[in-house]
């Protein structure tokens, strides 16, 4: 028997368009077919199961074979196969209309949404007219009693159908592959797109008598049945040279959606790395795509690994990925199973917590700003760390400082440094008074600490140098100025003059004798707006970037360089002045160049003239 027939589309021209427009992805042709010939094992293997079939399974292998020579690719499997019927209907038909309505989507689209589409389709066996000329299907079913059948179509809509000789049950697939995709004769690189995509296939591929894949990869498995090493293993696997992970969750649902899979927490000391390794996305062990963006929270894509769902609709575009309901559901999913295991590992081991503490600081606070029920649940087990390197939780650090960091207005103030050498200065007199202060360093922490100012009641947060240490937190109680009104102008304008600098505000203080002759501040809100803006903050927060700082020189009236100064004759004074002024500076780590120079000798004259 022979048949001729032709393929009933509407669309002429379907191939060139598949060929041509699906070209950055052509190399999925071969997961595609290999996925059907593992659809068609297991079917077998479940007819099996279910006592439909009765034969022997035998070998179940998918082989995959090239002839460099003969320019073809075979696919061969021992499924359930297909008689002549099956092919018209779903290679003719079904298949067909997969193609067809791909084409459909195209046509009506812009440029753009193209890109989009070709991105997202998965084209299933007419994929294989990418990188093939003429395909071939030679498939005998499982069923008693059927013959062989011989498909042949050249990538017009024209095909043959014919009855064959084929000994075993199953199917076969060649493609004599096309002239401009000579690329994928090469074992080589057929090796390297199996390893991508067939690498956790559930049943066995062979390609140049070696077996590619892993049929039960840990994700598939009870978490009972594992231990730490093989999750470790695992990793390494994935990425390989990567120093091993700081800890795991099994993700594990089947209602109301479905999804598998292990994510790690990365050990991570430059951000940069969080790009290197992607989470995998999988539809029942077959590579998808590391592209993962709308189906995992953003701030979780810091974290590596695998998630397989059957229920992530592949096939379409992002816009509606973004709006499906099961990808929304799996989105609330993962957050929540992430918090619950960040809380269980600070339930069990606060001194352990404390330790990955600087590697998972920054996912924690990520998701705390990005995701509310993220924050609600992290709230109770984030971490903040003082200068004295003790940990506290939030709660924790609001009982710690209560008694003593409450200003007049009933506020809480909590202390903090960006950089503790550079800031040693204040932190020291701030910790002389008996304050304490945070460590916030981090690039997130600007905005971590706007966050917990809009969520904690009553707290407000201040760098160390925002101000001098009396008035960093407001108490009721002033301290009393040794000078008259008349002295306390008399310095200020020694001071301005000394100093002649628009963006330096003098004023004169009563400070504690004990503090520094000169403070510099750089007050909090015009510094936090430039931190705002360093990290990304742009758009509005532009204009403050490019203001030149503007701090506050406080000369204090109580230390007893403010007397020397006022005492000194002709520009005696004036050097003092500007002395005392370069060693605030110094502080602030703001002395440099000429006028560091000018420091060093002035110093020196000053040692010399005692
Ligand atoms: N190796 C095979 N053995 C048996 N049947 C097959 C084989 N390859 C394809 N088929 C049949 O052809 C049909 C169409 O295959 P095709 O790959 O185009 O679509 P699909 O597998 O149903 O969906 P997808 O778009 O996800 O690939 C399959 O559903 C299956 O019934």
């Amino acid at each position: 028997m022979q048949e001729k027939g032709s393929i009933s589309i509407h669309t002429e021209n379907i191939f060139p368009i598949i060929k041509k427009f699906l070209y950055s992805d052509h190399e999925i042709f071969l997961r595609e077919l290999v996925s059907n010939a593992v659809d068609a094992t297991q079917k077998l293997k479940s007819l099996g199961q279910l006592g439909e079939f009765k034969g022997e399974l035998g070998e179940l292998k998918v082989k995959v074979s090239v002839d460099k020579e003969a320019r073809t690719i075979t696919i061969s499997d021992r499924g359930l196969g297909m008689t002549a019927e099956e092919i018209k209907k779903y290679i003719n038909q079904i298949a067909f209309s997969g193609a067809t309505e791909f084409v459909e989507k195209y046509k009506e689209k812009d440029a753009a949404a193209k890109d989009q589409i070709i991105g997202q389709f998965g084209l299933g066996f007419y994929s294989a007219f990418m990188v093939a000329k003429e395909v071939e299907i030679f498939s005998k079913s499982y069923k008693d009693d059927t013959e062989g059948a011989h498909w042949v179509c050249d990538g017009s809509t024209e095909f043959s159908l014919e009855t064959t000789d084929k000994a075993d049950r199953g199917t076969d697939v060649v493609l004599h592959v096309a002239e401009d995709s000579d690329e994928f004769l090469e074992a080589a690189r057929l090796k390297g797109i199996l390893n991508k995509y067939c690498k956790f296939l559930p049943v066995e591929i062979e390609f140049e008598g070696e077996v590619i894949n892993q049929t039960a990869p840990i994700w598939t498995k009870q978490p009972s049945e594992l231990t730490d090493e093989d999750y470790v293993k695992f990793y390494q696997e994935l990425y390989p040279f990567s120093e091993p992970p700081l800890f795991w969750i099994h993700l594990n649902v089947d209602y109301p959606f479905n999804l598998t899979g292990i994510l790690y927490f990365p050990k991570v000391k430059d951000e940069l790395q969080f790009q290197r390794n992607k989470i995998q996305l999988y539809s029942r062990q077959v590579f998808i795509t590391d592209e993962v963006k709308d189906v995992v929270p953003e701030f979780l894509m810091l974290l590596h690994g695998v998630i397989d769902s059957p229920d992530i609709p592949l096939n379409v575009s992002r816009s509606f990925l973004q709006a499906d309901a099961n990808v929304r559901k799996i989105n609330t999913y993962i957050t929540k199973k992430v918090a619950d295991k960040l809380a269980e590992l600070y339930r069990k081991d606060r001194a352990g917590f404390e330790e990955k503490w600087s590697d998972i600081g920054l996912f924690v606070k990520y998701g705390m700003l990005s995701d509310e029920k993220f924050y609600d649940k992290a709230k109770d087990f984030a971490l903040v760390q003082n200068t004295a390197s003790k940990y506290f939780t939030l709660p924790e650090y609001q009982e710690f400082i209560q008694a003593n960091q409450k200003d007049k207005n009933d506020q809480t103030v909590v202390l903090y440094t960006s950089d503790p050498e550079a800031q040693h200065a204040y932190v020291q007199s701030a910790t002389e008074r008996g304050y304490d202060v945070l460590k916030l360093d981090a690039v997130l922490d600007p905005h971590f600490i706007g966050q917990l100012e809009q969520k904690l009641e009553k707290t407000t947060f201040k760098r160390v140098d925002a101000d001098t240490v009396s008035k960093l937190i407001e108490k009721d109680e002033a301290t009393e100025s040794v000078l008259s009104e008349d002295d306390k102008t008399k310095l200020q304008d020694v001071f301005k003059q000394a100093i002649s600098n628009e963006h330096m505000h003098v004023q004169v203080e009563a400070l504690s004798p004990q503090d520094a002759p000169v403070i510099i501040t750089l007050p909090e809100f015009m510094r936090r707006m430039k931190d705002m803006q360093r990290v990304g903050g742009g758009g509005g927060m532009q204009m403050f970037g490019s203001l030149p700082d503007s701090y506050t020189v406080s000369v204090n009236a109580n230390h007893p360089v403010a007397q020397r100064v006022l005492q000194a004759e002709g520009e005696a004074g004036s050097t003092l002045a500007r002395q005392a002024f370069d060693l605030a500076l110094l502080a602030q780590g703001l002395l440099k160049g000429e006028a560091l120079t000018a420091f060093v000798k002035r110093s020196a004259d000053l040692l010399a003239a005692e």
